[in-house]
């Protein structure tokens, strides 16, 4: 039904916010993989992740060209066999198969799909719309394949078919408005704000298939349902602020560049982070600020990180244990 499939990921979170089950969901399908909310996290975090990204396109091409080497010489040495023994067998067979070939290739339904691509990896900001031409462009691209086929069949050009799926709240319609270029969905800072599947139709290129955020089912990994709530995405459930906070700052203290950020959490709340555990941290902006409530404190530190007042920095990074 879908042409391409666009995974919208939270670029403060790229590792949890990696839908465990999309491979299983879309196959082969050509996936984009878009890194939304590039704006909140730092250069040198971005760097880092495609770093991370470059070195595993690398292996995954190394491994598929190894696969196709390998099918190559299998191919090569049968055929060596064939014409040993039986070379006009051989020549036979041969021609039976490519004109089962050609029967295959006259039946092949439309939607088969390209040729699977790598997974490529776009960053964008779905508030101003920074990266979105590019991630247009890739996904316009496919239109080529299917239209050509559609072509040799008589059939006129249809546009190409998106679904955009991620996490609740990670900037799938403001991504969506960007990409057909007006508002045409709701776009809040809450999370749950899709709920249903709908097709988004513009007549032009490009048809996008909006679907409601959608957290796993059996979501058992307890550090990535820290992160997702850290960042506001993981929908309307419900969660303790003041332990989320203090998850929080317990990942500040482990990142490679968090002098400015302790700096700025010192300079906000007039006490070292280092000097105390996380949870003794948000007790003390609980007394300092809000008459010993925990809950408010968990909220204004959350809300801290969330609306950049620390800085911009990811919380996950290649590498780190997550
Ligand atoms: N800073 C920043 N904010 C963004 C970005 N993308 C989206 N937002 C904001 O994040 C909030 C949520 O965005 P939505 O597009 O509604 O998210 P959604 O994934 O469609 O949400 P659900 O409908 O809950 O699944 C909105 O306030 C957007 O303006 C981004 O790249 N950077």
């Amino acid at each position: 039904m879908v042409d391409v499939v666009l995974e919208v990921r939270d670029a403060r979170i790229p590792h949890s916010t990696c839908h465990p089950q999309v491979p299983l969901w879309i196959g082969s399908k050509p996936r984009l993989v878009v890194m939304n909310r590039q704006d909140m996290i730092a250069r040198a975090d971005r760097a880092a992740w495609d770093k991370h990204f470059t070195a595993e396109a690398a292996a995954a091409q190394a491994a598929a060209d190894a696969k196709a080497a390998g099918k190559r010489k299998a191919a090569a040495a049968r055929a060596a066999a064939a014409a040993d023994s039986e070379q006009q067998h051989a020549a036979q067979v041969q021609q039976q198969e490519e004109e089962q070939q050609q029967q295959q290739a006259q039946h092949e339904p439309e939607d088969a799909g390209p040729p699977p691509l790598p997974q490529q990896v776009f960053w964008t900001d779905g508030k101003t719309g920074s990266g979105v031409h590019s991630l247009r462009r890739a996904a316009l691209k496919l239109s080529d394949h299917i239209n050509a086929k559609r072509a040799k069949r008589g059939l006129a050009p249809r546009p190409v078919r998106a679904v955009v799926i991620g996490f609740p709240n990670i900037g799938k319609s403001a991504l969506i408005n960007r990409l057909l270029g007006r508002r045409v969905v709701e776009s809040a800072a809450r999370p749950g704000v899709t709920r249903v599947l709908r097709w988004v139709r513009l007549g032009g290129e490009l048809d996008l298939l909006d679907a409601p955020g959608i957290i796993p089912a059996a979501f058992n990994d307890q550090a990535a349902a820290q992160a997702l709530a850290i960042c506001n995405d993981i929908g309307e459930a419900s969660y303790v602020d003041s332990l989320i906070a203090a998850a929080m700052i317990i990942r500040i203290k482990t990142l490679p560049r968090n002098r400015p950020i302790l700096a700025a959490l010192q300079r906000r709340y007039r006490a070292d982070p280092l000097s105390m555990s996380a949870e003794d941290f948000v007790l003390h902006v609980a007394g300092e600020v809000f008459g010993g409530d925990a809950e408010k404190a968990g909220v204004r530190l959350l809300g801290d990180y969330r609306n950049g007042a620390l800085g911009e920095f990811a919380l996950e990074l290649p590498g780190m244990q997550h």
